[in-house]
C-alpha cells in the first residue's frame, strides 16, 4: 500500500557563485543534517542551480558534464539513507549545450526522473547561456505521481495543469527567486496548489549574489492552499509533514477536474 504521510525536508541553502567545490561540500553537510535527526525525511529537495549559482559567464567551464558528479553523489546518498531526492537543479553540460536540470532518485538510488527547465528567464540572462529542455517533468516516488518545475516555470499555469492532468499529486519547485518579487513567489505557488488541488513543495535559495538578493521563503503548501511551512531569509532545513489523502479529499469537495470545459478554452 502506498504510504500516505510524507515527511518533507527542504535544504534552503546559500550558494557560492561559481564555486562548485564549496557548494558540493555545503550540500553534503546539509544532506547529512537532514537525515541525522529522529524525523527521517521521505523526500529531500534543494534549490535551483545549486552547484554553480548564476555564474553564467563561466558556465561552460563550471557545469557538471552529463550531471555525472551530481548523479553519483545523490544516487549513493539516497540509497545509503533510503530517502527520495528531488535534487534541486544543476548547471549541466551536454555536448556543447548547458541545461538547468533536475535529477530525481528513489530510495534505492535509482534515477527516476530528470527535467531541464523549459522556460528560460530573460531577466537573469538564461536565454543567452542555457538551452531549454524538451520535455515536461513527470515522475513517480514510492508509486505517487508527481511533477517537477523550475522557478520561472511557475508563471506558466498550463505546465502545472498538464502535470496535474497527468496525475501529479505533488509538485516540486526548486528555485533561485530574488527580491523584490516575494509577493509573486507566494501568490503563484499558492495559486498552483489551489487550482490544481495538489501539494506544492518549493525550495528557494538564500544569500546575495552580486547585487541580487535571494529571499528564501521556501514553502510547502497543501491542496487547499494552506501553508504548512515557510522559511525566512536565513539558511535552514525546513520540515513539513504532508498527508496525501488530502489531494482526493479536496478534489472530491470541489470537483475542478470534472468541471473543466476544455472544449471551450
Ligand atoms: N531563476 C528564475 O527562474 C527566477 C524567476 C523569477 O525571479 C521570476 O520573477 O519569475
Amino acid at each position: 500500500m502506498t504510504q500516505k504521510r510524507w515527511h518533507i525536508a527542504l535544504l534552503q541553502m546559500d550558494i557560492a557563485i561559481g564555486e562548485p567545490e564549496n557548494n558540493f561540500a555545503k550540500l553534503e553537510t546539509l544532506l547529512n543534517e537532514a537525515v541525522g535527526g529522529t524525523a527521517k525525511p521521505d523526500v529531500i529537495v534543494f534549490p535551483e542551480m545549486w552547484n554553480t549559482g548564476y555564474a553564467l559567464d563561466r558556465i561552460h567551464e563550471l557545469a557538471d558534464p552529463a550531471g555525472e558528479r551530481t548523479i553519483e553523489l545523490l544516487s549513493a546518498f539516497s540509497r545509503k539513507h533510503g530517502v527520495n531526492i528531488v535534487g534541486g537543479s544543476i548547471a549541466e553540460k551536454k555536448g556543447d549545450a548547458i541545461y538547468n536540470t533536475i535529477y530525481a532518485f528513489d530510495r534505492e538510488g535509482r534515477q527516476v526522473g530528470d527535467y531541464s527547465k523549459i522556460h528560460l528567464f530573460r531577466l537573469m540572462d538564461e536565454e543567452k547561456y542555457l538551452k531549454e529542455g524538451g520535455h515536461i517533468g513527470q515522475l513517480e516516488l514510492d508509486g505517487v505521481p508527481a511533477g517537477m518545475m523550475i522557478c520561472y516555470d511557475i508563471r506558466f499555469p498550463e505546465l502545472s495543469r498538464k502535470l496535474a492532468l497527468g496525475g501529479a499529486q505533488m509538485l516540486f519547485v526548486p528555485a533561485e527567486w530574488p527580491n523584490p518579487r516575494l509577493h509573486h513567489w507566494r501568490t503563484l505557488l499558492t495559486a498552483r496548489a489551489i487550482e490544481n488541488q495538489m501539494f506544492v513543495i518549493s525550495c528557494n535559495r538564500v544569500g546575495v549574489s552580486g547585487t541580487t538578493e535571494f529571499f528564501g521563503h521556501s514553502m510547502v503548501i497543501d491542496p487547499w492552499g494552506e501553508v504548512l511551512v515557510e522559511g525566512d531569509e536565513s539558511e535552514a532545513i525546513l520540515r513539513a509533514e504532508i498527508d496525501l489523502d488530502l489531494v482526493s479529499q479536496v478534489r472530491g469537495k470541489i470537483p475542478v477536474f470534472e468541471d473543466r470545459r476544455p472544449a471551450l478554452y
